[in-house]
């Protein structure tokens, strides 16, 4: 009798090849990546970690479409975006990507409800009719009518999951999600991006702080500019077991 093959990635989400980014030119520019080569499977969930100023957060922007490359192809969800300006992706944007953010970018003078309505009529993609279950599936059912003055830091961070999802994004980026929150909330946030990773969403989240690669599949090294490791993780870790 044959072994049930188990079932991995089915595919390749994000592929870089020989990417750079330079800011600005002659004496000023500002060589942030330097020739980057980089998968992450469908279904994965990456952590990108790496010191300040290593590249990370370009190299985030350059995968979401906020920023181009310099030079090099770029291929998300699919489609190749390496040659094109920020202007012209939003599209692409809007079809496979969510966001979330450290300091959460709620519209301070819209509910919870809003914040996430919002993005449903800006992108045109969503239902409004699922925004209370989005809410529930972040655990604040009953903080829809709340604005975000009235919310924890976590519980924003929360908000921000449940809006970066409601555009049912092939691919959610974190840039520092737990950077503003205190362990036990941060870890609470981590745990919500492991359940997306266990439905099948490729999640990637961009850190320095290490201790967050437990839970990776892949853990990408970025240091000045350049990957200086990729490691796959067979047995992540379970989100409530890590601390920092
Ligand atoms: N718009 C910009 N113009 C000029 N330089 C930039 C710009 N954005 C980033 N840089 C520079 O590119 C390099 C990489 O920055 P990046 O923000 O990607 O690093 P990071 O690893 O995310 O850092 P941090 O953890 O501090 O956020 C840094 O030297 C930074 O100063």
């Amino acid at each position: 009798m044959t072994a049930t093959p188990q079932v991995v990635a089915t595919g390749t989400a994000v592929r870089l090849e020989a990417v750079t980014k330079v800011f600005g030119t002659n004496d000023a520019a500002v060589h942030a990546l330097k020739g980057v080569d980089l998968e992450i499977g469908t279904g994965q969930l990456a952590v990108v970690l790496g010191p300040s100023g290593s590249g990370k957060t370009t190299l985030c922007n350059i995968i979401g479409g906020i920023e181009s490359a310099t030079s090099g192809s770029v291929t998300v969800g699919g489609e190749s975006i390496g040659g094109r300006k920020p202007g012209d992706l939003g599209d692409f944007r809007r079809n496979h990507v969510g966001f979330v953010f450290q300091f959460f970018n709620l519209i301070p003078t819209l509910t919870a409800r809003e914040n996430i309505e919002v993005i449903i009529e800006l992108t045109g993609r969503g239902d409004k009719g699922r925004v209370a279950e989005l809410l529930d599936s972040v655990g604040l059912a009953d903080r829809a009518d709340n604005f975000p003055s009235q919310l924890s830091g976590g519980e924003q961070q929360r908000v921000a999951l449940a809006r970066a999802l409601a555009t049912d994004p092939a691919i959610l980026l974190a840039d520092e999600p737990t950077g503003a929150l205190d362990l036990d909330t941060g870890r609470q946030i981590l745990a919500l991006l492991q359940d997306l990773r266990n439905e099948g969403r490729t999640v990637v989240i961009i850190t320095h702080n290490s201790s967050v690669a437990q839970i990776a599949d892949r853990v990408i090294t970025v240091v000045d500019g350049r990957i200086e490791s990729i490691e796959d993780n067979p047995s992540p870790a379970d989100a409530a077991t890590v601390t920092w």
